[in-house]
């Protein structure tokens, strides 16, 4: 007998107008006494839907705090997160377990895939864990334009760096999330592999409407972006708009070797 797989509905999506995900006096403090390190100091931050954002900022500045308090995966000391309507103190853990599933995507520095699967096997493991059939057309659309067809049946070991970190794209993107967090997706991969996966991220936005946050340190990753979040001492000190590697470079040099900023001009 055939098993039936039950299937369950994405959590809705939140309304048109409504961001993608925002942060309002986004407070987190490690530690305490000696030890004490406020690592976000009272950010205001919003990701507007179909845009792509990276952030960066020195070494320490709380660009990791910042991706991981408003994707859910760490808790805020003070202050609210929206992922779309949902404030994310308000859900219990299932709560915030069912949202990171159905309505965050992830992107890590490192791939992340299971070695025994495929890499379809891989792309749609979230929503098999969900018990969610995949949208079969935006599935198709996902591996096509990440350009992984001829690669669905090899296991990771099979793949270069470079295409296994495309399917982990393509994983966080499979289940149309809201908003997509990449923490530094490059930082393992040559220049041409990180170039491939960030023209995907750049696309999946441009011509597909995700909505991409992600964490860099280098300013080529960056000018990716439609727009880049400067951060120094847990609070966002500057944007870029349409940036370009240059731009961004130079706006980086004026960030002392502590992380301060200092003034330029
Ligand atoms: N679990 C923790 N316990 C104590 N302090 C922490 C913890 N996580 C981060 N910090 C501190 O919070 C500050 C911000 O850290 P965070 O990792 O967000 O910075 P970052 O900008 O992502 O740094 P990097 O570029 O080096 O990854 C740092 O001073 C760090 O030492």
């Amino acid at each position: 007998m055939t098993p039936v797989q039950q299937t369950y509905p994405a959590v809705p999506a939140a309304p048109a107008g409504v961001p993608a995900a925002r942060g309002r006096a986004l407070t987190k403090v490690y530690g305490r006494g000696d030890t004490r390190v406020t690592a976000l100091d009272a950010v205001d931050v919003e990701f507007r839907r179909g845009e792509f954002t990276a952030i960066m900022g020195p070494s320490g500045s709380g660009k990791s705090t910042l991706m991981h308090c408003m994707a859910g995966l760490d808790s805020l000391t003070s202050g609210q997160a929206w992922i779309g309507d949902a404030e994310l103190s308000a859900l219990d853990d299932t709560g915030l377990t069912r949202l990171r599933r159905d309505r965050v995507g992830f992107v890590f520095q490192a791939f992340n895939l299971l070695p025994t699967l495929t890499a379809l096997e891989n792309i749609t493991l979230p929503m098999d864990i969900a018990g969610r059939a995949p949208d079969r057309a935006w599935l198709d659309e996902v591996v096509d334009a990440v350009g992984l067809r001829p690669r669905l049946g090899h296991r990771p070991t099979e793949l270069s760096g470079g295409q296994q970190q495309r399917v982990a794209c393509a994983r966080a993107l499979a289940g149309r999330p809201e908003v997509v967090f990449a923490d530094e997706p490059t930082g393992n991969l040559d220049s041409r592999s990180g170039g491939s996966v960030l023209s995907f991220l750049r696309s999946s936005v441009r011509e597909m409407g995700q909505t991409v946050v992600m964490v860099t340190h280098d300013p080529v990753a960056a000018a990716y972006a439609d727009r880049v979040l400067f951060l120094a001492d847990g609070r966002i000190v500057d944007e870029m708009t349409s940036p370009t590697a240059e731009r961004v470079l130079d706006r980086m040099k004026a960030f002392d070797s502590a992380g301060r900023v200092v003034e330029v001009g």
